[in-house]
């Protein structure tokens, strides 16, 4: 599903990002990404969506080698992973509606695949009554609600989840991973980078820990320390 070989990312300043690194997760996989600040989790996000490209190995998502991939055709990469963010990312002047809406209209649904589609991306959420609401009337956790809607309407193969629950009060946040578990059971691939410890250490999922660049730890039920 996702398949890294010895892949290294060196940016122009010299920083060696990811360091000889290879990870799989195969198809329905829950995997926690941790490390300390500059580890390299955002490169190794950034390199399976294809936002920059290694110098050294090979990246695989869906059995399709993308190392080298024309920009041409990098929006269909995209199209099968959902992105969640820790700050949401939504379009303010949009509706909860609009702003799930937008993501298939880009991908060039038709109006009527979104009328269908998008009520039951945000019924899945449980966000079926605030349609109408923008950003800014919604709490931090229902904003994250229409943020996991907009990744899931497209149905992608994998959800990435970049620090998910950073801006989230406790019981908000475990109200995300619930509803990210809920997705994973229906067959969704879940890739998740966090610094949150107790998430973590709680769900008893696989752990992949990166220092320096490397892979440094690759727990099956693992928890979150990396350092020992
Ligand atoms: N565009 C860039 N140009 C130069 N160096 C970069 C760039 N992006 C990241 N780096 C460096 O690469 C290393 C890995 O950064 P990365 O953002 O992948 O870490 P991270 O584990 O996601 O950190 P955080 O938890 O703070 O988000 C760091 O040393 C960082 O300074």
């Amino acid at each position: 599903m996702i398949r890294l070989e010895n892949v290294t990312k060196q940016y122009k300043n010299g920083v060696k990002a990811l360091n000889d690194a290879s990870i799989n997760i195969e198809k329905g996989e829950f995997v926690f990404l941790v490390g300390s600040s500059g580890a390299g989790k955002s490169t190794l996000i950034k390199l399976i969506t294809k936002e920059v490209n290694p110098e050294k190995g090979k990246i695989f998502l869906d059995d399709k080698d993308i190392t080298s991939l024309s920009s041409r055709k990098i929006p269909n990469i995209r199209r099968n992973i959902g992105m969640i963010f820790q700050d949401f990312k939504l379009l303010q002047n949009k509706t909860v509606f609009e702003n799930v809406a937008f993501a298939l209209e880009i991908l060039g649904y038709s109006p009527r695949d979104i009328k269908k589609r998008v009520p039951k991306a945000l019924d899945m959420v449980g966000l079926s009554k605030k349609l109408d609401s923008y950003p800014d009337q919604l709490s931090g956790g229902e904003q994250q609600r229409v943020s996991i809607a907009r990744a899931i309407v497209n149905k992608p193969s994998v959800v990435i989840a970049d620090e998910p629950t950073g801006n989230l009060d406790p019981d908000t946040a475990w109200d995300i991973m619930n509803l990210l578990k809920d997705i994973n059971r229906r067959g969704t691939t879940i890739l998740m980078a966090t610094h949150a410890k107790d998430i973590v250490d709680n769900m008893k999922r696989r752990v992949i820990a990166l220092s320096d660049g490397k892979v440094i730890k690759d727990d099956t039920r693992g928890g979150y320390d990396y350092e020992s």
